[in-house]
Parts: C-alpha cells; structure tokens; sequence
C-alpha cells in the first residue's frame, strides 16, 4: 500500500535509503547529483504526513526563547509553517530570487550540493525589523555541505539578528554539533 502523502512510484532499479520521520517511514532515491556524489534524496514537497511529523518533533525541540524562524524558499518552507503553527512563532522566508517589491534586498549567493550552481538568498529589507534585535532560529530541510546554512548565518549577522538554534529534518554527511535534527542522511560515494 502506498503511504498516505506519498506519491505512488515505482523506483524500479534505483537504490533507496529507508528514513523514519516521527512513525512516518519513507524510501528516499539515491540520485547522483554531482559526479561521484551520491545522496538520499528527501524531499518534503507535496508531503503532508512527513512535513507534519517533521514540523510537530521540531516544533518539541525549539527553544523557548527563540523569537522567530527563518527559513530558505522552497523544500523547507511548509515545514517553517508547522513549527510557527505548533509554537505560535512567526517566521521569515529568505527567497531565491530578488523580487522588484522588495525594499533594500539583503543577499548572498551560495552554491547548494543538489543543484551545484550558484544561487541567490534574498531578504527582504521590510523583514529587517522582525529579525533585528531577535533570537532567530534557522530552519532547513537537509543541512548538508552547510553552504546554505552559512550564508543564512551572515544575512542574519548582517541585519542584527542573533542565530541561537538551528533546526533540521536532517544532517548530511558530517555530522553537526551545532544543529538540532531528527536524523542524519549518509553520503553514497560511488553509488
Ligand atoms: N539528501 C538531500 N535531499 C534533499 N536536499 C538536499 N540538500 C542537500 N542534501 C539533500
């Protein structure tokens, strides 16, 4: 039977990885996404059972005195939801592309392991006050190589904001002390 929330493929010859989110069990694809590198691709995109069990085990984990949650557009974004919906937290969305409303953009470019070219993240100047002078917590689907997470770091820095949690569905490869996640995906070298 196939699981409520996920999409019915048949993954034929593609190897997978079996991850537990909560009592939510999922058979992640390992793709190659870079020559040689090999990853358990999650994505929590149009899955309501995962995105809940996630959102609802972080929401348990977030420090009481966290002000606000930033998260990076796109896989994370409903995750961010849930958190903000289980702990009453408002959150940020940092966006990929510079949008013509935005008021005095801050960005940084940063290079993600699953797509291997450059891209932006943009926050938009009219979030500024909402996150400086505050206790932030980062909020991401995989932190892997952390290029993500560190650019997220310096726009937070450089708007005021204090980063003092960092949320995960998953870690990746090394493990991090600094993140607070529900599981730890390995790299397939030479899958
Ligand atoms: N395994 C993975 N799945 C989805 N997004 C990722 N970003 C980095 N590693 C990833």
């Amino acid at each position: 039977m196939v699981p409520r929330g996920a999409v019915g493929i048949t993954l034929g010859s593609v190897k997978t990885h079996t991850v537990q989110v909560g009592d939510v069990t999922r058979e992640l694809p390992i793709v190659e996404v870079a020559p040689g590198v090999h990853v358990a691709l999650f994505n929590m995109l149009g899955d309501t059972e995962v995105t809940e069990a996630a959102g609802k085990a972080l929401a348990r984990l977030l420090p009481a005195d966290i002000d606000v949650l930033v998260t990076p557009e796109v896989k994370a974004l409903s995750l961010a939801h849930v958190i903000s919906r289980e702990t009453g937290k408002p959150y940020i969305v940092i966006r990929k592309t510079q949008k013509p409303y935005m008021v005095d953009p801050v960005a940084r470019e940063v290079v993600s392991i699953t797509t291997g070219i450059p891209q932006l993240l943009v926050l938009d100047g009219f979030d500024v006050p909402k996150i400086r002078g505050r206790r932030v917590a980062i909020v991401d689907d995989v932190v892997s190589s952390g290029g993500t997470l560190h650019s997220l770091r310096q726009i937070i820095d450089e708007v005021g904001g204090e980063v003092a949690a960092v949320l995960a569905v998953f870690t990746e490869g090394e493990e991090r002390e600094e993140v607070t996640a529900l599981g730890h995906l390995p790299l397939f070298p030479g899958a």
